[in-house]
């Protein structure tokens, strides 16, 4: 425990990037491993280019696993999307091929039984994300944050990694004129103090549901935000959003929803910001094309594989802002391979 709140204008003296990356990327290699050694999916797209659609009826896919496949396999040279055609690249034709005297299947063959390696086996028929942690007697993500043991750890989990990622963007985005910002799903509140810490003139309201809400609470108060920053119990999708914020921020949330829940809480959103309103989205983004970055696409497959959503493209997410009613802006790097798009009503 420290004894004085960290400053969160701070700066950490070194840079934690392969540190993160590795979390991030966790299950990237499970993930080729079922694709190399269950699946033969390069053998396979070698001799049957195909579109999304065609590789989706051959294997049995679901779409949003098989985009996040496609997506990582593009990062890595294994496959390229020429006209919405997927190909084997040469590297994958060469290295993961059964016929080719450099195929590494075998190499990767007594992976097999890996847990998160069989996991995603059912992901990408099921669409139905498997548990965190690949912990099969767990219950699933969302329901396990409304455990008080669950709740905690995973709030504890985002707050740290909050502290760096939230200022890198706070001293980023523009907020002359803005008065209060909404972080909905706000976990430890670390992105509304941060807000606050870089933007003097701006207050805050942090809402998540219960147990999430006391723990944001704890923070606010240890950070000594408590006079700018309240919290708002309640839950994103069901009950009217605080009606006095200019300023919405979507802070890794989106990421753990399908489409239509994405749809879904843009439109409220939109719905509750005022004329001139500004909504932020705080994420790892993938690319236009989804050829990368790589990071991102390692990353994507662990979300894929334990909650409903994965890391959502520039394109997708300036297509499902403009059609919840907003004006996208660009989207811009921050730290850690994350970045944010802001947008405007
Ligand atoms: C991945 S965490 C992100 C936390 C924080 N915004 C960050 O960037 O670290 C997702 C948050 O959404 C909250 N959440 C999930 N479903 C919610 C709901 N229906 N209503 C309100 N908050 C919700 C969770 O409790 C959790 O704090």
């Amino acid at each position: 425990m420290r004894d004085m709140p960290l400053d969160l204008t701070a700066v950490p003296s070194t840079d934690p990037i392969r540190a993160y990356r590795y979390r991030d990327g966790l299950y990237a290699a499970d993930f080729i491993t079922a694709a190399v050694v269950h699946l033969d999916f390069f053998t396979w797209l070698h001799a049957n280019p195909s579109t999304k659609d065609g590789i989706a009826a051959h294997f049995g896919f679901t779409e949003r696993p098989l985009d996040v496949l496609l997506t990582l396999c593009a990062a890595n040279g294994f496959v390229e999307n020429r006209d919405g055609t997927y190909h084997a690249t040469p590297t994958a034709v060469e290295h993961l091929t059964s016929a080719s005297p450099w195929n590494l299947k075998p190499y990767y063959a007594s992976l097999k039984d890996r847990p998160i390696v069989k996991d995603y086996l059912q992901v990408l028929k099921t669409d139905k994300p498997a548990n965190w942690g690949g912990d099969k007697a767990a219950l699933d993500w969302h329901k396990a944050m409304e455990t008080d043991e669950f709740s905690r750890s995973f709030t504890a989990a985002m707050d740290c990694r909050g502290i760096y990622l939230a200022q890198a963007m706070a001293k980023k985005v523009d907020l002359t004129g803005r008065k209060r910002l909404l972080d909905i799903g706000g976990g430890s509140g670390i992105y509304a103090c941060s807000f606050c810490a870089h933007h003097p003139h701006l207050q805050a309201t942090v809402l998540d549901q219960a147990p999430v809400d006391r723990i944001a609470q704890r923070c606010i108060d240890e950070r000594g935000f408590h006079d700018r920053v309240s919290v708002a119990t309640g839950n994103m999708f069901k009950d009217p959003l605080p009606a006095d914020c200019d300023v919405h921020l979507f802070s890794n949330v989106l990421h753990d929803w399908g489409i239509a829940e994405v749809k879904e809480l843009l439109a409220i959103s939109y719905k509750a910001l005022p004329a001139g309103g500004l909504l932020i989205i705080h994420d790892a983004f993938i690319n236009a094309d989804k050829t990368g970055p790589l990071p991102v696409a390692e990353y994507s497959s662990l979300l894929m594989h334990s909650t409903q959503g994965k890391c959502y493209s520039t394109q997708e997410y300036a297509d499902l802002c403009r059609e919840a009613g907003f004006k996208p802006g660009a989207y811009q790097d921050t730290a850690a391979d994350r970045g944010f798009m802001v947008a405007t009503k």
